[in-house]
């Protein structure tokens, strides 16, 4: 499974303890990330991550267009609903395109543990299947 992992600044601590807490299982993942995220990320935890762009740069429209090509299965995007963003508009086009193309995202740290763990169980695997159903 493809994950982007992506946290604004005052998330990326949870983000940290949340990675390090399932790092067994998202090791069996490929992972990328916006740029700091992906960073602290490897750094803390040592896990192979593809680094975009730092998200106001970029690296949220970049992680989309992956979005939007397919090639992403499941997003945790902890997002800081408190603090405004200069680049607010590519985080709603990003989470748009989730739900554009119906791909999973999380965007707090209680869903994140619930797709994390359902993606232990290999409850994600067949969500393209699920939403044709639909
Ligand atoms: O801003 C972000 C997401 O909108 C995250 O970007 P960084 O991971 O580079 O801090």
């Amino acid at each position: 499974m493809n994950i982007a992992l992506i946290a604004h600044d005052k998330k990326k601590k949870q983000m940290i303890n949340f990675t390090k807490k399932y790092k067994d299982i998202l090791s069996k993942h490929n992972l990328c990330a916006t740029g700091t995220t992906g960073r602290l990320i490897n750094e803390e935890t040592n896990l192979d991550i593809e680094r975009f762009l730092s998200g106001p740069l970029g690296g949220d429209q970049q992680i989309g267009s992956k979005i939007a090509c397919d090639k992403i299965d499941l997003v945790i995007f902890l997002r800081d609903p408190l603090t405004a963003q200069p680049h607010e508009p590519d985080i709603i086009a990003l989470m748009r395109l989730c739900d554009v193309h119906s791909v999973p995202i999380a965007t707090n740290i209680s869903t994140a543990e619930i797709l994390l763990n359902a993606l232990h169980r290999e409850e994600v695997t067949n969500w393209r299947e699920i939403k044709d159903r639909y």
